[in-house]
């Protein structure tokens, strides 16, 4: 049993949180209290009241730290570590875009951070209540800590799998998320990619993303936008993505962290990229 910290109970870290809890001991680090944690998964509900605390001077050194706060959280986050990091603490950051090492540099030696890309779509109802849509999957570089990350979950259903080239899977991880940008701009679930108008920008989104990242070293395959978009279509209609749900609840963005990552390191490399230009500038608009 490894004792456990997540930094940002929500959806990701929530669903994370009462998987987790069934085999290690898991503490919660929250902004809003609640006691019980109820989590709708594909197997069943899990529920649990683990311990939530709000007071980051209240923690104390654990195995290892899980942030899933949102990236524009990422310094209220940090204010967790202090107390939560002791000599073999390890921290894995759970957050989608391309800069998980990068953003948490400032707060810890890069050596102790694991970067995790997630795909487990999840939608949270209220503080400590989520649904899981789908079991989904977690992939973490190879190596000495990512195993032992993988580990934490040998007792789940959830896939949790090394990769050789973490590059690759964030950036492919990059391309579906940025083409998510057009549910938060209308305000549509996931079935407004059936739109043949809607799904045409969803593919040059992506078609950008590939530009940029394959520049960045990754191995992107030509057909992603096509298969980003069948992928929108197949899934379920009324699924919400998570930047969707923060423009729904009226929270900050993370339009940086999921477009503007693409124009910024596409300016790097020369490479243009007036889609996601567009639609980062537009939901900065509606944002502000
Ligand atoms: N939802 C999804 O389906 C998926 C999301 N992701 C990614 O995972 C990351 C997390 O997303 P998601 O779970 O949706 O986000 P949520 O908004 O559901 O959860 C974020 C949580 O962080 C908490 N939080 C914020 N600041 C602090 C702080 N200083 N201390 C403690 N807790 C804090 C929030 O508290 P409060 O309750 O007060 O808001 C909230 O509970 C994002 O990078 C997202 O892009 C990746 C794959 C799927
Ligand atoms: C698209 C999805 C649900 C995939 O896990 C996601 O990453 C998000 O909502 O942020």
């Amino acid at each position: 049993m490894m004792r456990i910290a997540v930094i940002g109970p929500g959806a990701v870290g929530g669903t994370l949180a009462a998987w987790l809890g069934e085999a290690h001991d898991v503490t919660l680090c929250a902004r809003t209290a609640f006691e019980r944690l109820t989590v709708e998964t594909p197997d069943g509900a899990l529920v649990a009241t683990p311990t939530v605390l709000t007071d980051p001077a209240a923690a104390t050194p654990v195995d290892w730290v899980l942030v899933a706060t949102k990236t524009y959280d990422a310094a209220g986050a940090a204010a967790w570590l202090a107390g939560l990091v002791g000599p073999d603490t390890r921290v894995a950051v759970l957050q989608n875009g391309v800069e998980h090492v990068e953003r948490f540099a400032p707060y810890l030696p890069a050596e102790r951070i694991t970067p995790a890309v997630v795909d487990i779509p999840a939608e949270r109802t209220a503080p400590g209540a989520i649904r899981q849509r789908r079991m989904g999957w977690i992939k973490v570089p190879a190596g000495p800590a990512g195993q032992a990350f993988a580990a934490l979950f040998a007792h789940t259903p959830i896939e949790v799998a090394t990769t050789e080239d973490f590059t690759t899977v964030a950036w492919s991880k990059l391309a579906l998320n940025c083409a998510g940008a057009v549910n938060a701009l209308t305000l549509k679930p996931a079935g407004i990619a059936r739109r043949d108008d809607i799904a045409a920008i969803m593919r040059d989104l992506v078609a950008e993303c590939v530009a940029v990242g394959r520049a960045q070293g990754a191995d992107l395959s030509d057909d992603l936008p096509e298969q980003v978009v069948a992928g929108y279509r197949a899934g379920p209609a009324d699924g919400i993505n998570s930047l969707h749900a923060d423009r729904l609840a009226g929270r900050p963005m993370e339009i940086d962290a999921r477009n503007g990552v693409i124009v910024r390191k596409g300016a790097a490399h020369g490479i243009a990229t007036p889609v996601n230009a567009m639609v980062a500038a537009l939901l900065e608009a509606a944002g502000s």
